[in-house]
């Protein structure tokens, strides 16, 4: 798994909040192919990404991890539809043109999570993808996100 490199080390010039190689306060997640349209991210929470209760991740923290990894998802299969590797040739570059978390239970703050992203269906213009979220193996999060291709220059 880790021997490929991180999805997000290949994108050129990505200062994202959560996935930026280049935003040195930032969550840095790191998601890796695990098969043809399935990724895994895992990150590990620090104690001040909590919620009120210090005990649990707050929910925008986990929305913005599911961006991330599913985003970052959808640029590397751009380029795979491309027939390219990750950052070559002209930029693929794709937004959030919606985010849908369900929040079904609790993760904890001192506990890493997983990430598991499946693209459901792509075309030309959009990603869509299904996001799951667990923590010690438990479901806490799903979500379902549309990612959008966007020019170079966005
Ligand atoms: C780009 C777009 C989302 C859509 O542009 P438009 O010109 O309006 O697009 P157009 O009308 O040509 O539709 C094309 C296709 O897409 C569909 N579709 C469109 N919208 C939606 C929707 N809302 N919901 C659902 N579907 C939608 C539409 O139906 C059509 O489908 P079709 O092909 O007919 O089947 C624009 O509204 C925008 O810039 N929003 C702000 C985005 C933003 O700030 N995001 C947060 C920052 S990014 C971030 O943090 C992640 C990151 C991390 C790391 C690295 C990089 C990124």
């Amino acid at each position: 798994m880790t021997e490929q490199p991180a999805i997000q080390d290949l994108i050129p010039a990505n200062h994202c909040f959560g996935c930026g190689p280049d935003n040195d306060l930032g969550l840095q997640i790191k998601s890796y192919w695990t098969g043809q349209d399935k990724s895994l991210c895992t990150f590990a929470p620090q104690p001040h990404h909590s919620a009120g209760p210090v005990q649990y991740i707050n929910g925008g923290i986990i929305a913005t991890v599911i961006d991330c990894h599913t985003i970052c998802t959808a640029i590397a299969d751009g380029y795979r539809q491309a027939g390219r590797e990750v950052g070559t040739g002209d930029k693929i570059w794709y937004a959030t043109g919606r985010l849908d978390v369900s929040y079904r239970a609790p993760a904890a703050i001192d506990k890493p999570v997983t990430l598991e992203a499946t693209i459901v269906e792509r075309s030309e213009r959009k990603t869509l993808l299904h996001c799951e979220l667990s923590s010690e193996g438990r479901l806490c999060a799903t979500a379902d996100v549309v990612a959008v291709r966007v020019p170079d220059g966005w």
